[in-house]
């Protein structure tokens, strides 16, 4: 091999690429290794798993091959734990991953060890995929495997944090909006897990005070297609026209789908809801903790944008906290109502006893017959 040679302008990060390359080959079903003082571990998420890949891991693997699973899952099928824990499965047997990781009914049928930090680093990268956490991994003698993707448990931890800073304006431009035709839209890349996100400011509004600000995380199914069972079309909509229709604001548009669990693994929670299951058990059956959002980065899109105070349009508590903690003065804070429906009512009173929203049923039925 060449020496390596740095090239002033073009030596990127090697901590960005091998984590966003490693998120990559996850996503489309392929093992990586990670490494941490000189320890290897080949990881793969479960749901890529299929008989040829088993082979391969238990070949590797040589009878040490396990089964990684965050808390929520564990406590699910039977041995409730506050943290991600590992099975040991020699024999990458495929029915019993599928029993232990993905089935609904499936019970814990062996001891439970505790995750390395290793174990946890592969539950990470896996959530920065959007694929479901839960994955099997193997140690591997050093060198082994060349042809995969590597990455150090430094490079994630590193990656995790540095995701505030990479935050940069890519595009901006006027969209005049049905109900607020003075809008910018202005598209901040970087942020969570690297994805676009959007700030859509409404009309001019006073930046040298507190600035009506409404963080609005992703929903197609109820942004776009007006689903009745959440909330979220009728917030997005109504507060985009308040701020019109008053002294302007600023919403910013979050790539958060489904609480940050992305789109497929919402309709996993919705298949499980259709079945019983309020919002919150359906993810942590899957293996997902109350909600996995950070708002961080929506404090340094609000920064870059000129804002330092906020009255805050929301009725999630963990929204005020993150902005007051990432420094952004949060002068007030006013509720959003939804329209109550049969199908959203029993997710919007799991929201308020679960995660502590201040949802106020006298006042939405009140709204409900405006
Ligand atoms: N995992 C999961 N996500 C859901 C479900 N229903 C809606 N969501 C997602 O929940 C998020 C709701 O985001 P927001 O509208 O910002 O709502 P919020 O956290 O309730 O806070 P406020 O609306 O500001 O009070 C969106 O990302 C939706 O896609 C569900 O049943 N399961
Ligand atoms: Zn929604």
């Amino acid at each position: 091999m060449s020496p390596t040679v740095e090239i002033p302008g073009l030596s990127f990060g090697a901590t960005q690429t091998a984590v966003e390359r490693a998120i990559a080959e996850l996503r489309s079903g392929r093992p990586v290794v990670l490494e941490d003082q000189g320890q290897e571990l080949l990881a793969i998420g479960v749901e890529a798993l299929d008989a040829n890949i088993a082979q391969g891991f238990a070949a590797v693997g040589q009878g040490l091959t396990r089964l990684v699973l965050p808390a929520p899952r564990l406590t699910r099928i039977g041995a409730p734990r506050s943290s991600a824990g590992t099975i040991a499965l020699p024999d990458v047997d495929l029915a019993r991953i599928e029993t232990l990781a993905l089935r609904i009914d499936g019970r814990i049928d062996a001891p439970v060890a505790l995750a390395t930090t290793l174990d946890v680093a592969v539950l990470h990268l896996l959530g920065f995929a959007l694929v479901l956490p839960a994955a099997i991994v193997a140690p591997v003698s050093a060198s082994a495997l060349p042809h995969l993707m590597r990455v150090t448990k430094t490079e994630i931890d590193d990656f995790r944090a540095s995701q505030v800073r990479s935050l940069r304006v890519v595009g901006r431009a006027p969209v005049p909006l049905e109900g607020a035709l003075d809008t910018e839209f202005v598209v901040f890349r970087g942020g969570e897990g690297l994805r676009d996100q959007v700030a859509i400011v409404v009309g001019k509004p006073d930046l040298s005070g507190p600035v009506p600000v409404r963080l609005h995380s992703a929903c197609l199914t109820g942004d776009l297609f007006g689903s009745l069972k959440c909330d979220c079309g009728d917030q997005l909509r109504d507060t985009v026209q308040r701020m019109a229709r008053s002294s302007g604001g600023i919403l910013l548009y979050l790539d958060q789908e489904g609480r940050g669990n992305g789109i497929a693994n919402k309709m996993k929670a919705y298949h499980l809801q259709s079945q019983g299951f309020d919002t919150y058990e359906a993810d942590a059956a899957l293996g997902f903790d109350l909600d996995q959002r950070r708002f961080d980065f929506a404090a340094e899109m609000l920064r870059q944008l000129g804002v330092t105070a906020v009255e805050i349009l929301t009725n999630n508590p963990q929204k005020i906290a993150a902005l007051k903690a990432a420094g952004i003065e949060v002068a007030g804070d006013r509720r959003v109502l939804g329209r109550p429906t049969a199908e959203n009512v029993r997710y919007l009173a799991s929201k308020r006893d679960r995660a502590g929203h201040y949802i106020d049923f006298d006042a939405l039925a009140a709204r409900a017959s405006d």
